[in-house]
């Protein structure tokens, strides 16, 4: 059967009913290329004798590039479908070569514009040219299709009043090194020119998508070995003038070459490929680097870390299909912070590949997708009475009955313990945050059981220094908390996974062949070991992804104390696919002047982070009062959907729940309808979502408003105040974390909106 080749995608926006038409052309092709009807023809005078057109329908023609090398079946590579005479001219300039340089594929075209044409169907070209510049996955889209974007040497360079130096020059990149590397040599020459990231970027959306994320990288200040290494970039030798059909094929599979061209497996996938546009992008087309992290087997625990959006999660998933496939029968855990974003995993999982084995049980064949606190349940579950026959629970919280008939109330036992103890306490300590950090981060993992060992504990890291008169006193706390538990017959969350971790240690092997994580910033020292004892230590074992400065909930913590050797396993992803250039520098700007430090204790850095998408500038809005706020969100949503944004693709995000209420109660009373998710309900469509930042954590929007991020409310006064200096550091620094999630929700446009004063936290204003 021949070989279905996606190739970078020429099509623009059209009716759903042509890419049904689209997809049953090409399952008919992917059956037989020789069935009447097909219409699979060479075109006069082409640039490219491989170039063939497909009838679609009457009005719609596909585009493709028949390969037929040595094989008895042909490849052919589906660049788009165009109103008839379109695809014609379109058609007989474009060319799909190799690189000469590098043997990457790349769809390459004339440079003269194409007439415009009166169809009703398809967009005209500023409306192409809209959707590519805020399209994920742009590439050589529109060489020639956006003659509404002026060639960047033609732009009045000198009209500036003051030349700046070209951004390559300032990294020391020469036009040799860009030739050398392979890119185009009139691309290059005019990116040697570029002195902006708007201006490179509007100029690299025209190259081959490699040629764009080189030239981006390179002017960001990204070593040029490391941009070769990044892309697999080599040297090759073509035979002769023009390549072959194998030579061609070759190239096709070089890692840079499926940023743009993918190998179609099956109908579904081609369904979802045709259909779905970029927003099934991911499951398609993966940058080089995120091949490789999905693909690679690694010695041992392996850390993956990178800004938001750079498709953390999009390698975690194509891992854990990748190790599927390779042992079906090896049972996979795939898991992260809570249940609400185990499910998307779930979801998401399914999109990419329906056929993959769910396993409905921890430890069962297949990939078992849940939050971490859900697997701690079920191996709990599992062992029964175990649990306290093997010596776990006590190892952990003492001698106590084994009955677990209940969560403990975090908040509200910490509080009874604290005015328990009372005057005892010193004033730095005299906090439910002090406690629950303390437990977390020092009793628990140590699992001390008794004033003697936590006497004698390390405590680095803690921010509170405290003697011995004050430990004695923290542990009486710590005790009325264990004591009251044990009445209770309840136990919290972090408890759980120490206990499930002391009994696993117990059990011989791991409970699970693989383990992924996601959002692992956010896991606590417990989790930690729980994870590490639910698998054995060894090949791609553990495979973490995070992102320090995301940390939202509870402290930092240092991977190896918890048995997770990283050594030399950890990587990082630069390249932004969620959100624009725009939207990420304001985003990264919340973070400077903070310091972050990693998993394994070294300092975080997001000078490398870029997007290769441009949009607007974020709106800055500051309100009089909380109801001219009111009054500019509801105009602007309202202008949003008039645009016919979806509206559940717009996003309202706020520091708390009440002020999600609130938020919600007045855009109703101007309105405007709006949903609030909360917990763990699920998304429904139809009307814009509010939300609390925190419950934003891995979600994304095309549009969003992050509102009342006025001074009085970021950073939230009771999640600062009242805490010692160490914890309030702590404290604010996840603050700041929790406007940088929220920020980089925004696919395409961010809008702030404070009350009177700004939020300290916020760029502009420091
Ligand atoms: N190779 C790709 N091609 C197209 N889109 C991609 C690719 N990789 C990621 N994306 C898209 O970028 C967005 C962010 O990806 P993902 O959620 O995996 O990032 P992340 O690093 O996990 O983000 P966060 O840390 O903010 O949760 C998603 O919309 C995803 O579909």
């Amino acid at each position: 059967m021949p070989q279905i080749v996606m190739g970078p995608n020429q099509t623009g926006k059209v009716d759903p009913s042509v890419k049904k038409a689209a997809y049953t052309f090409l399952e008919k092709l992917a059956e037989n290329d020789a069935v009447p009807g097909l219409h699979i023809e060479p075109i006069n005078g082409s640039a490219d004798r491989r170039v063939r057109t497909g009838r679609v329908n009457d009005f719609w023609r596909a585009v493709l590039f028949k390969i037929q090398g040595q094989a008895d079946e042909a490849h052919y590579v589906y660049v788009g479908v165009l109103p008839h005479d379109d695809a014609i001219t379109f058609a007989k300039k474009t060319r799909l070569k190799v690189n000469p340089v590098n043997g990457i594929a790349e769809l390459v075209m004339a440079t003269e514009p194409q007439p415009s044409t009166n169809y009703s169907q398809t967009p005209p070209a500023q409306e192409q040219a809209e959707a590519r510049a805020t399209d994920t996955h742009s590439g050589t889209t529109g060489l020639d299709l956006a003659p509404d974007i002026p060639p960047a040497q033609a732009r009045p360079t000198d009209s500036r009043p003051a030349p700046a130096e070209p951004l390559l020059a300032q990294h020391r990149v020469t036009l040799d090194d860009l030739l050398d590397l392979g890119v185009d040599k009139e691309l290059a020459e005019a990116a040697q020119r570029m002195t902006t990231d708007d201006e490179l970027l509007a100029h690299v959306e025209r190259g081959p998508e490699w040629q764009a994320l080189a030239l981006i990288d390179l002017a960001g200040g990204k070593p040029l070995e490391d941009v070769r290494a990044t892309l697999g970039i080599g040297k090759v030798a073509l035979q002769g003038e023009t390549e072959t059909d194998e030579e061609l094929l070759r190239a096709l599979q070089h890692d840079a070459s499926q940023l743009e061209f993918a190998f179609i497996e099956n109908d579904e996938e081609l369904r979802k490929a045709i259909e779905e546009d970029d927003f099934a992008a991911w499951r398609v087309f993966l940058h080089p680097e995120q091949r490789r992290y999905a693909t690679t087997s690694y010695k041992g625990a392996f850390r993956l870390s990178g800004g938001a959006g750079t498709g953390k999660t999009v390698v975690l998933l194509h891992r854990a299909r990748h190790l599927a496939r390779q042992t079906p029968d090896a049972s996979i855990l795939l898991t992260t912070f809570n249940k609400v974003l185990a499910e998307s995993l779930q979801i998401d999982l399914r999109r990419l590949d329906p056929t993959l084995r769910i396993a409905e049980r921890l430890g069962d064949p297949g990939i078992y997708v849940a939050g971490v606190d859900s697997a701690v349940s079920s191996v709990i579950r599992r062992a029964g009475d175990a649990v306290s026959t093997s010596g776990a629970l006590s190892s952990v919280l003492g001698e106590r009955s084994a009955a677990i008939r209940d969560r403990t109330s975090e908040d509200s036992a910490w509080r009874d313990a604290i005015s328990a103890v009372g005057g005892d306490l010193p004033p730095e300590v005299r906090s439910v945050a002090f406690f629950q950090a303390e437990y977390t981060m020092v009793v628990l993992p140590h699992r001390i059981t008794n004033e003697a060992g936590y006497l004698k504990a390390r405590r680095p890291g803690r921010g509170v220094a405290l003697d011995r008169k004050k430990r004695q006193a923290v542990w009486k706390v710590v005790a009325a908390y264990r004591a009251r538990a044990a009445v209770e017959g309840s136990v919290d969350y972090d408890e759980l996974a120490s206990v499930a971790a002391a009994y696993l240690e117990t059990l011989p092997g791991g409970t699970v062949d693989h383990v992924l994580v996601d959002e692992g910033q956010d896991l606590t020292p417990s989790k930690w070991q729980f994870l590490r004892a639910v698998v054995a230590e060894g090949e791609n074992d553990l495979f973490i992804a995070e992102d320090s400065h995301q940390r939202i909930y509870g402290q930092r913590v240092i991977l190896g104390q918890y048995g997770i050797r990283i050594v030399g396993r950890s990587r990082r992803l630069t390249l932004n696919y969620r959100t624009t250039e725009q939207n990420l520098r304001y985003a990264i700007k919340v973070l400077e002047g903070a310091g972050y430090v990693d998993m394994e204790s070294a300092e975080e850095n997001s000078s490398l982070y870029r997007s290769a998408r441009r949009g607007p500038e974020p709106d800055l809005v500051a309100a009089n009062s909380l109801s001219d706020g009111l009054d500019r969100v509801a105009a602007t949503v309202n202008e949003w959907i008039h645009e016919g944004v979806a509206p559940e693709t717009i996003g309202l995000l706020v520091r708390d729940r009440q002020s999600a209420q609130e938020l919600v109660h007045g855009l109703d009373e101007r309105g405007v309808e709006v949903r609030v998710v909360d917990g763990n309900k699920a998304v429904r469509k139809g009307s814009p979502l509010a939300m609390t930042m925190h419950r934003a954590k891995g979600m994304e929007f095309s549009r969003l408003v992050l509102f009342d991020v006025s001074k009085d409310r970021i950073p939230a006064h009771y999640a600062v105040d009242k805490l010692s200096e160490g914890d309030r550091d702590d404290a604010l620094l996840r603050e700041r974390s929790l406007l940088y999630v929220a920020a980089t929700r925004a696919r395409d446009k961010l809008v702030v909106v404070w009350r009177g004063m700004p939020s300290e936290l916020l760029p502009s204003m420091r």
